[in-house]
């Protein structure tokens, strides 16, 4: 069993609720201690006897970054539109500023540190398919794993107010010795049974996108994103579990992620970063344009080969290195890109990937980089501000965290952003699946609409609507 030294907690709460009594308000404390290695997934199954609805789970391609958090100790939400980046940061910041650090604090993603998203657009009418999130969203858990390669580090965040006392360390770390007990344990988790699948409007979907191609050029547009879902009906409700068990063996190159909040849960597996900060390195991606993978090894090559070549995928490709690397220079030194896409060979689909990195100047927060990325045209269109109004003129689906940035950050300053696609959201009995791609001049309806198709393997497969 994973043991963990107390010392540090107690010493830690004695401190917060000394300084919450000075300052008349409530103050965390956040210890985090490096302990036996532990599965993150198995942790975030073991929260759901006390913290079901109050989960997350991030894994980067090939899980050499890992955390699962279960508990909220804070909620940081904004509905406002405008500024809602920046609104984030803020309270962010002011509820970390009076905090009491304990144990080992210079591990990137753990300590003080929250997971999140941000709508993909905050204007557009909310349905009630959405009800469950705010348009910015995150939470800062009560005790988190995080698990960097092979080293794994257990934070433990508690608010104190100027009316507890000590006792609280006893309450919290009976808590914490439960919840680790609990996370050890193996267990496969099933899946409902699917009992009916719809495509929300389809024919209109294509006609959609035919019209866009029309009116593409004269509308000053040059690519739009248009995204669909699709709705799935279980015999019961899904256990979240079931399907982040199967993401992590299906969709190992992706991001993986959960987002518990209010009894829904949104959960994918992306293959698109939009931002990472590593101390002051920054890390995006373009990803767009793209083709099925083959059947055998060698129709696999051709398909890649063609997809190189493709003049509409390189063109839809091109218009989100342009976009990144301009919002990078913004920001950043010594921006560094290949200077042509290669392949990224997803379990169902193949990309053109560009990688771009960059050396952060001072001042700029991942915050600030998510708000200057987001969306970059592989998700929205270009030019941006009008292409996210056309979405939000014709789109029917309500995005919600669709197609949004998905991710973490720290007390440190560090911090990633995925892009939320190959995404679901799961409320009870039902799951919405989306997908959508990047609509430009030579786009064909049929095509696209093949190729959403595609993209919603990962989570239908994941949820048990294609057998493996
Ligand atoms: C919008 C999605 O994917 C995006 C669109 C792509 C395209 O049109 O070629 C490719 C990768 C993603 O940037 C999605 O999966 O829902
Ligand atoms: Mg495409």
């Amino acid at each position: 069993m994973v043991t963990i030294q107390d010392t540090e907690l107690r010493q830690g709460i004695v401190a917060a609720i000394g300084r919450a009594k000075e300052l008349s308000q409530s103050v965390l404390v956040s210890e985090v201690q490096k302990i036996d290695r532990l599965d993150s997934f198995h942790f975030f199954a073991a929260g759901r006897s006390r913290f079901l609805g109050e989960r997350f789970f991030w894994q980067d391609p090939h899980g050499t970054y890992k955390l699962a958090g279960v508990g909220v100790v804070r909620q940081i939400q904004c509905d406002k539109a405008s500024g809602r980046f920046v609104h984030i940061e803020k309270e962010w910041k002011q509820f970390i500023e009076t905090a009491v650090l304990a144990g080992k604090q210079d591990v990137p993603g753990s300590g003080p540190a929250m997971f999140g998203g941000f709508s993909f657009d905050p204007l557009k009418d909310k349905t009630g398919l959405w009800s469950k999130f705010s348009q910015s969203h995150f939470h800062i858990p009560a005790f988190m794993l995080t698990v960097l390669e092979d080293e794994a580090y257990f934070t433990t965040n508690v608010v104190c107010t100027q009316h507890d006392d000590a006792s609280l360390f006893d309450k919290i770390s009976e808590e914490r010795q439960a919840i680790l007990a609990a996370a050890v344990r193996e267990q496969e988790y099933s899946l409902p049974n699917l009992e009916a699948l719809r495509e929300i409007q389809p024919e209109e979907w294509k006609q959609s996108v035919k019209d866009l191609v029309e009116s593409l050029e004269n509308s000053g547009l040059k690519k739009v994103v248009l995204a669909r879902e699709l709705r799935l009906q279980f015999d019961q409700d899904v256990a979240v579990e079931g399907v982040l068990q199967r993401l992590t063996e299906q969709q190992r190159e992706s991001f993986i992620f959960a987002f518990e909040a209010n009894g829904d849960c949104f959960i994918g597996a992306s293959p698109e970063r939009l931002v990472k900060k590593e101390g002051e390195k920054v890390f995006s991606a373009c990803v767009a344009g793209s083709i099925p993978r083959g059947k055998t090894p060698e129709e696999d090559r051709q398909l890649g080969k063609v997809l190189l070549e493709d003049q509409k995928n390189l063109i839809e490709h091109q218009y989100v290195v342009e976009m990144i690397k301009e919002a990078m220079q913004e920001t950043c030194d010594r921006v560094v890109l290949p200077d042509g896409p290669k392949l990224m060979k997803m379990k169902y689909i193949q990309h053109l990937y560009t990688p771009v990195t960059g050396e952060n100047r001072a001042g700029t927060s991942i915050l600030d980089l998510v708000d200057r990325l987001h969306p970059t045209p592989a998700l929205g269109g270009l030019p941006k501000e009008k292409a996210v109004e056309k979405i939000r003129e014709i789109e029917i689906l309500d995005r919600g965290l669709y197609a949004s940035p998905i991710g973490w950050l720290d007390h440190l300053g560090n911090g990633e952003f995925a892009v939320a696609i190959r995404s679901a959201l799961i409320q009870a009995s039902e799951a919405s699946l989306f997908a959508g791609c990047g609509i430009v001049a030579d786009s064909d309806a049929e095509s696209e609409y093949t190729e959403t198709s595609i993209k919603f393997r990962p989570m239908l497969a994941a949820l048990g609507g294609i057998k493996q």
